[in-house]
């Protein structure tokens, strides 16, 4: 199913009075199915926010922001955590993998709740395409930073959502493992998915099909 994320005319503040920031300003843009977006900038100018607000974690003041045609200011609860098991996948800054399994598990944990049954030759996929077939059978605490980041991308781009949200997705890999994680974006999306990915690498926004760049608090 091909899933866009539109804003249109969104204006997004966080926080209230003296301590508030307003992040967008009249927003409008579409980030198309089947494509590849880097949203770069300086700390502290956003991006995390623009990817917690298509979660609806966080609500335009103005405008609308839709994911496949929902607005998703106005969904319930129980609507967007069925939006969040089935559509829109994230990958966390904070990885939440589950200490108790395997690389290879918790990358089947995922598709399971996902509602992906009978899921092996697809986690066997998606570890071999992050290069992490040799640590298959390892547990978080034992693998490297990098290599629990590579699982984690695993989890999200081996479901069957429609939109995947990665925040710093590439922080602890090297360059080649970079590059590994880029070819595989530019995999999901070549399938009519979109990916949306925050980033401060270069290298990752280089590999986008469109950067979206914070200046003086206007993306843009
Ligand atoms: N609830 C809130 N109330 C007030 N200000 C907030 C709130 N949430 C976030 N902010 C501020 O909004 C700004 C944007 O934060 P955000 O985490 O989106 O930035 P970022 O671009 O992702 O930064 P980084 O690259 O450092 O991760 C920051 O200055 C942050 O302190």
């Amino acid at each position: 199913m091909r899933v866009d994320v539109e804003f249109h005319g969104a204006t997004l503040i966080l926080g209230h009075g003296r301590v508030s920031r307003r992040i967008l300003h009249d927003f409008t843009h579409v980030f198309p199915s089947g494509s590849v977006t880097a949203i770069v900038g300086p700390s502290g100018s956003g991006k995390t926010s623009l990817l917690r607000a298509i979660l609806g974690e966080v609500s335009p003041t103005q405008g609308r922001i839709l994911v496949g045609r929902r607005k998703i200011a106005t969904l319930s609860a129980s609507e967007r955590s069925r939006l969040r098991r089935s559509t829109v996948t994230t990958i966390h800054q904070d990885l939440n993998l589950v200490e108790s399994l395997t690389a290879w598990e918790n990358v089947l944990f995922g598709l399971r709740l996902a509602g992906i049954k009978n899921a092996h030759a697809t986690a066997d996929e998606w570890l071999e395409r992050l290069g992490l077939d040799g640590v298959r059978n390892m547990f978080p605490a034992t693998l490297s930073g990098g290599e629990q980041q590579r699982v984690a991308i695993a989890r999200s781009l081996a479901g069957p959502h429609s939109v995947v949200l990665a925040d710093e997705p590439t922080g602890a890999l090297d360059e080649t493992n970079t590059r590994i994680v880029i070819d595989q974006f530019k995999h999901f999306s070549a399938t009519g998915k979109c990916c949306i990915v925050v980033t401060h690498d270069p290298l990752v926004a280089a590999g986008a099909d469109q950067v979206l760049t914070f200046h003086d608090g206007i993306l843009q």
